[in-house]
Order: C-alpha cells, then structure tokens, then sequence
C-alpha cells in the first residue's frame, strides 16, 4: 500500500505560528537577533577557511533602525545572506530551518548556532502587518528580496543592496483594541527589549540613538548667557556582549562581578560570595552564582520566588528557572548558560530533560562546597550568612523526611551555651569529653532563658556543651537528624527536658530508683490530684536547686508542642499535646513539705500544692497555664 504523505493547511500552519507558540510579542526581537547572530556566526565561520570573505571581525554588526513616521523596524546584518533559493526553502517552509542544517553539516566544530526549530523568523508577524527580506547572499552578485503580509504567501522579486548580509524591514501593525503595537516603534522600549534578552549576543547591536548636549559657549557670551541645548544621534551599541561568566575569574575583578550582581539582581549589598562553575563533560554549561550577603524582605514568604537565570548560547529563555535550584538553596542567584538544553519550540520553556537535572545537581554541590570553604576560611562571614539564610537550611534537612539532610548537616549553626556563640555539630562533637554520651540541647525562645533552665544547669555542671536552640524548626531538624558524627560513633541528640539524660552513675541511678520506690504513694496521689495533666509525677534527675521541673515522655517534646499550636491554619485537628511528666527535686525542702502532707492525710491540700508546683514548672518552661486566675489564687492562699 502506498504510504501517503500529510498535507498541511499552510495558512492556518503559519496562523498558528504566529499566534500560539509565544506568549510574549516581544520576542520577535529576540528571534530576529538571534538570526542575524546566526548569519554573522556562519560567514565568520566560513571567513577561518575561505579568503575571499572580506570583511574583518571587528566589522560585523547587528542594526536597528527605527522611523517612526513610516512604522519601520528594520533590523540588518552583514551575516551569510540568503540566495533565492535560500530565502524560497527558509522562509517560504515554515519548520525548515537552515541553521539547524548547517549544524549537522558542521558538526565537528565548536559553533554556538542558536536557531534549530525553523519557526523564529514567523514571530516578526506579531508585530508586522508585513515583512520584506532583502538578502544578498555571500559569492553571489544578485539581491533577491522576499515579501509577506503573512497567512498570504509570498513573493520574491531581484532587488538592489550592495554588502553581503540581510535587511528585514516590518512595518509595525497599527494599535489594535486591546493591543498596543507603537511600544514597538519606542526607542527605550527597543533598548529595553534588546538588553532584556539578547544582552550576551556576540556581535554589537547597534542603534542611532537621539541625544541631547549642551550647545559650545559662544567667546562673546555675556554674564547672563543660558545654556543651550541641542539634540544629534549616535550610534550606540546597545548589548553588553561578553558575558561576565565566559571570562576567566583571574580576568575578572571583584568589583566587576559585585556590579553586576548588583545591577542585574537589583541589590545594593555586595554578594557574600561568588561562584563561577564551568564544566564540560556530562553536563555542559556555565555558571556565575551569587550568594546574597543578606536576605532579600520577602525571602521567607509566599512572594519570594527561586531560580536562576537561563541562557541558551547566551540568549535568555528563562528570568527564574526554578528547576536548576533545590529549595534549600533558594537564596542563591544568578546565571546558568547552557547549549545543551531540549528547548521547546518556543524557546521559552525547557523540556524536562535530564541535561536540567544534571546541571542542578553539580551547581547544588558547588554551593554546598562553597558554603563549606566560606564556614571553614571566614567564619565571620558565615556566621553573618548564616543568621539570613541558616533557617532555610535547617528547613532543608527537616524537609522531605530527610532527604537532604547528610548534604545539609555540615552547615548548619547552633548557639553553644558553653561558648555563647554558633558553632557547629562538628564543633561540638570534638570538644565533647569522652564520658559524654549525648549531644545536649534544650529548646526555647531565647537562649538566655534556655541556659537557666533546670536541666541545664545541671548539664552544664558536668562540663557538657548545650546547643541552645530558639527557632521554630530547629528541633525538628535534629530529630530529622537523629545523631551526628563519624560512621560507629555517632551521637544521638538528646533534649535536656526529656527522658533520661544519661548523666548519672550507676549508684545514683539504684540510688534514685529506690527512693521512687519508697515514695509511689505520695507520687500516685499528685498524680491523682492533676487529673490527666500528667502521665505521671516521678523523682526527677535534671534538678539541682529548683524544686520541680516538666519533662517530656515520647518524640514529642514541650517545644515542638508549642511550635505545632502556634502554626495557622491547623484546621480542625486537634492540637497535639506532648506526654508531661512532672518531676520532684528530693533534695528541696518542698519535697519534704509533700512527704509530710502524705504521711499526715492532708490530701486536699496535697492536691493544691500539687497543682501550684504544676503550674510553676510549665512557666519555668515558658509554656502557658491554663488557668492563671486560680493559680495566683492558690498562690496567694499561701501567703495568708
Ligand atoms: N538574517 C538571516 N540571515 C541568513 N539566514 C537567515 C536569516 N534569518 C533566517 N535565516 C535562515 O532562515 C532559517 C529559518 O529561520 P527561523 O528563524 O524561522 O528558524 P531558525 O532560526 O532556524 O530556528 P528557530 O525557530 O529555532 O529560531 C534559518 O535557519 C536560517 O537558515
């Protein structure tokens, strides 16, 4: 059976490709640069072998010339041209691209062609209500121009132009209801555009531009001359076209690159660091990041959005590509220039291609890796670091149940009660004394609280360190964590105001079981009297002059139940509630105040102290009470 080829409705085809493929009708600038690039690349590549081409490197040019009275943007190079024939297969074929031939012709060399899908040049029909190509092309002695006003077709008829290159002249549509076309005839705007997304082209784009000076003083001007002015053009090159991330860093000074950090992310600080990464092998690309010397206002709310900007032969495809950015590194900006991507057709997304996934991968290590260097070599820098953007770390290890969290772990910062500053788990681990079987920390609102509390002093008494922790995600980090330190050796984090703190000997602890044992009673009857506040009442081993403290049974402890009630949005579900078990100092002269209450049957008011002491030891914990009214009732009762 014969196989048939599809035929296609090359009026809709090309309706379609002039409406629904970019969403942004100023691309058309962006497309038609990057052609002209494409033209000046392949004459200056075929100029390395052939000597008859004539013109010197330093002559190729992109030009924009703009008449408004006439609505023409006309845009021309001295590139490779087009033969009749060139311009028939080109531009009469939509989907057929000569670029993306002479890229395979030439597959072998280092060339850096952008155009690949065939459709670019049709974009111009966005904004023109007709197109007219003039194009002589290299060798060739004839002009041939090329003219459309769209879904009609064509004509191609000889013309007059003297250089070898191509001139596209369109006339700019006249505003519709809700389109405005004259944007396109607006000088700044042009500047705007061009500088917007074809910055990195390689060759000058250029544009007379109207300015303003002031006139020469006359010799005979008197006192009371005036400045005067006149208006002249100039040819001004509009595109910065070395981009910073091809140069060597040796090349580059710091200044330079804080510049154009600046400029470019709308900063008014110097970056904390820069990273410039090139890399060749499986993932092609370069990179100049930035890491932020301070956190943008918005940077840990709804409005902040991630990503780097995306280059492809350096023209920008995307402003924020969040893909090339894991979230726990979200501070980070700056530039990823690429020729390897899948682009799609519009050029303004990616496919999801594995070439993305490399390159965020090597570019996430890099940062890691310089995050390292910085914590190691400038600590003071770090630690300034660290106080914008050490929460989001923190939330990097705590998210995904951890996945992050090995890659994370080195970087993180906690306060040390023992030095009064941040130091690291690794800083912790080696100062830790050999009997030392925990890594301690208690959690809380502010670090001065948190080292007067019961628990702590008793720890710090031993000669321990403390971390000291006061955000919301900090404990939930180190449970993610679980323990730190070498393979075998790890330590497993320890909260002072849970379970057993592992700081007593043998003997103290048999010691203590049996004076538990001596008191069950009196212990059961507190209990009793609490009514369900707590899973039990027990002589404790973190107090050394308070007379009781709250401690925490289970994996949730008293912060994080208090981190987990004041977070919105916790709908319906019943707040969580971590398991209290209140605990009795045996050497407070309150404890034997209660023995006596027991040993007497003085119940009922064994039940109210009961309940004083409650209340004393949430506040201790910074936690609320639930009734405030009936404690400094009770309290006051005392004092009669
Ligand atoms: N200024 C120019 N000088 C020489 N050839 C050109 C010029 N503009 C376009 N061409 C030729 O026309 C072809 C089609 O251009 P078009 O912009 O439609 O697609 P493309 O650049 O190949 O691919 P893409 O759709 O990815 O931009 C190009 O491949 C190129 O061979």
């Amino acid at each position: 059976m014969a196989v048939k080829e599809f035929k296609a409705e090359s009026k809709k085809l090309l309706d379609m490709m002039i409406h629904s493929i970019y969403s942004n009708k100023e691309i058309f600038l962006r497309e038609l640069i990057s052609n002209a690039s494409d033209a000046i690349d392949k004459l200056y590549f075929k100029s390395l072998t052939d000597h008859s081409v004539t013109t010197k490197k330093e002559d190729y040019q992109i030009l924009l010339e703009l008449d408004k009275a006439n609505r023409t943007l006309t845009l021309t190079d001295n590139g490779i041209g087009m033969t009749k024939e060139e311009l028939e297969e080109n531009l009469g074929t939509i989907a057929r691209s000569g670029s993306l031939d002479f890229k395979k012709d030439n597959k072998a060399e280092d060339i850096d062609i952008i155009g690949q899908f065939g459709v670019g040049f049709y974009s111009a029909f966005m904004v023109a209500s007709r197109v007219t190509v003039i194009s002589r092309a290299f060798g060739s002695d004839t002009a041939w121009q090329w003219e459309s006003t769209g879904a009609e077709g064509y004509t191609i008829t000889e013309a007059d132009k003297e250089d070898v290159g191509t001139k596209i002249i369109m006339v700019i549509k006249e505003n519709a209801e809700n389109e405005n076309y004259d944007e396109f005839l607006d000088e700044y705007n042009l500047v705007h555009i061009v500088k917007k997304y074809s910055d990195y082209v390689r060759y000058p784009i250029r544009m007379e531009r109207e300015k303003t000076r002031a006139k020469e003083r006359p010799a005979d001007a008197g006192e009371d001359y005036k400045t005067e002015y006149e208006t002249y053009t100039e040819l001004e090159t509009l595109n910065s076209m070395v981009p910073l991330w091809k140069r060597s860093k040796s090349e580059v000074t710091d200044e330079e690159y804080n510049q154009f950090y600046k400029d470019k992310f709308y900063d008014f600080t110097d970056p904390a660091r820069v990273i410039v990464s090139r890399t060749e092998g499986t993932a092609t690309y370069n990179a100049l990041l930035f890491i932020p010397g301070h956190a943008p206002f918005n940077y840990y709310s709804r409005d902040y959005e991630k990503g780097l900007q995306l280059y492809a032969s350096g023209v920008l495809i995307m402003d924020k590509c969040a893909d090339l950015l894991p979230d726990h590194f979200s501070f980070v900006k700056g530039i990823v220039d690429s020729q390897d991507l899948s682009l799609n057709i519009s050029r303004e997304m990616l496919q999801k291609d594995g070439q993305l996934k490399l390159i965020r991968n090597s570019l996430e290590k890099k940062i890691k890796n310089e995050l390292n260097a910085m914590k190691n070599n400038d600590r003071e820098k770090y630690d300034e670091f660290f106080k914008s953007f050490g929460r989001q770390l923190k939330f990097g290890c705590y998210e995904s149940y951890g996945a992050n969290s090995d890659l994370l772990k080195d970087l993180l910062l906690f306060h040390s009660a023992k030095e009064n500053k941040l130091i690291s788990l690794q800083e912790y681990v080696d100062k830790m004394p050999e009997d030392q079987k925990y890594i301690y920390y208690a959690a809380g609102d502010s670090t001065e609280r948190l080292a007067k509390l019961p628990a702590a002093e008793l720890v710090l008494d031993k000669g321990y360190d403390l971390l000291l922790l006061t955000e919301d995600v900090d404990e939930f980090c180190l449970q993610v964590l679980r323990h730190y330190g070498e393979k075998d050796k790890e330590k497993e984090f320890k909260n002072i105001s849970s379970g057993d703190l592992g700081l007593e000997s043998e003997e103290e602890k048999k010691a203590a079981e049996e004076a538990s044992e001596a008191n069950k009673d009196l212990f059961e009857a507190m209990k009793t009297a609490l009514d369900g506040k707590v899973t039990a009442v027990r002589l404790s081993t973190r107090l050394k002059s308070h007379p009781v403290c709250i401690a925490s049974e289970g994996p949730l402890s008293l912060e994080m139940e208090k981190v987990l009630n004041a977070m919105p949005n916790s709908g319906d579900m019943p707040a969580p509630k971590s398991e209290k078990v209140l605990e009795l100092n045996a050497s407070h002269p309150v404890f034997e105040t209660l023995k006596n209450l027991q040993a007497n049957g003085e119940t009922e008011k064994l039940g109210k102290y009961a309940n004083i002491l409650y209340n004393q030891a949430l506040l201790i914990e910074g936690m609320p009470i639930e009734d405030p009214v009936a404690y400094a009732q009770a309290v006051c009762e005392l004092l009669k």
